[in-house]
Formats: structure tokens, sequence, C-alpha cells
């Protein structure tokens, strides 16, 4: 089994998509990015290359690559799969925090989990994802921008099996 973390940041901008885990969420701002700005995919990615020591997501998707621009990180997170597949290991789960102060992102929930499992390759019953606001402290509570945090743990891709199958 491996551990790995991942942490992003996105600004808030007027005439961006708000796009987190993968869904695409009404709201009259969204992040501004040179991909699609998905602070909870990306977060994700980097916890799962963090557990194997594979380097981080700008390392495989330089940030200034015209290939990435408007990326959709669902797509660049199965690369990731893939990558970790490679190595023998698949996700045993995932815990995802995101602060966001807007908008309520608790309905949204259920379909990001479901993407990011269909992805991975796993149950959704292997994501969590839990949001909170940081009561209007820092740059997150000014509407300034939205964060996530991941913790991954990878497991050995019979292992993986095994969990899926419980
Ligand atoms: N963007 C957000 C932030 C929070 N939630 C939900 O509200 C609960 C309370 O948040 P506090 O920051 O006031 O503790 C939190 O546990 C989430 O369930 C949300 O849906 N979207
Ligand atoms: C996935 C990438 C690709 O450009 O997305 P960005 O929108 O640039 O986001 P950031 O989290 O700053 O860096 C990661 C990049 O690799």
């Amino acid at each position: 089994m491996r551990i790995g973390f991942g942490y992003d940041v996105h600004p808030i901008g007027s005439d961006r998509p708000l796009v987190l885990g993968g869904v695409h969420i009404e709201a009259p701002f969204g992040l501004v990015g040179h991909s699609d700005a998905d602070v909870i995919a990306h977060a994700v990615m980097d916890a799962m290359l963090g557990a194997l020591a594979l380097g981080d997501i700008g390392a495989h998707f330089p940030p200034g690559d015209e290939t990435y621009r408007g990326a959709d990180s669902m797509e660049l997170m199965a690369h990731v799969v893939a990558l970790i597949a490679k190595e023998g290991y698949g996700l045993g789960n995932v815990d995802v925090m995101v602060l966001a102060e807007k908008p309520k992102l608790l309905p949204h929930v259920p379909a990001m989990r479901e993407n990011i499992a269909r992805v991975c390759g796993v149950d959704p019953g292997q994501v969590s994802i839990k949001a909170t606001t940081t009561e209007k402290l820092g740059f997150v509570g000014r509407g300034e921008g939205i964060a996530a945090q991941a913790v991954a743990l990878l497991v050995k891709a019979d292992e993986s099996i095994r969990e899926v199958a419980r």
C-alpha cells in the first residue's frame, strides 16, 4: 500500500465555467486556469502520483503546454490512472476536502464521486468528497479562490480488485 497527498488552488474568475470533480456547476463564476481548472481533479491526481513518487501533475502535463489549454482534467486523470496501473497499483480509496465559500457543493457531491470512481475504475464508496467554507477567512473566505486537498491510498492491483468486490 502507498499513500499520497495532493493540494491545489485556482482563482475565481467571472467569465469561466465552474468544473469540480468533472461536474459542470451552474454558478455566476468559475475557476481560472490553463486547463479547466478543476481543483478537485488536480488534487486527486497529485495524491495518486505522490503515492508512487511519480512527480506532480505539472511534470506530466506542463502548464505552458498548448496541448493542455482548456483540458478536461478528468481525461488527464485517466492518464494518471493508466500510469499507476503500469506500476501495478490501483486506487484503494481517496478522501477529498474542498474549501469553497460558495457555491453549496453538497448537492453535486454524488455526481463528482461517480465521475472520479468511473475514471479510477473503482466503486463510488471508495471516493469521499467533503466541502467546507473557511468561515469568510482568508482567500477562500473572501471568494478569491477555491482549494482542494486530497489523500489517496493506492493498493497493488490485485488488492484493488478485492476492494471493489467487497
Ligand atoms: N462550498 C460548500 C461549503 C460547505 N458545504 C456544506 O456545508 C457544511 C458546513 O460548512 P461550514 O464551512 O459552515 O462548516 C459542510 O460540512 C458541507 O456539508 C457545502 O456544501 N459547500
Ligand atoms: C493540469 C494543468 C495543465 O496545464 O492544469 P492548470 O490549469 O495549469 O492548473 P495548475 O493546477 O496550475 O497546474 C497543473 C497543470 O499541469
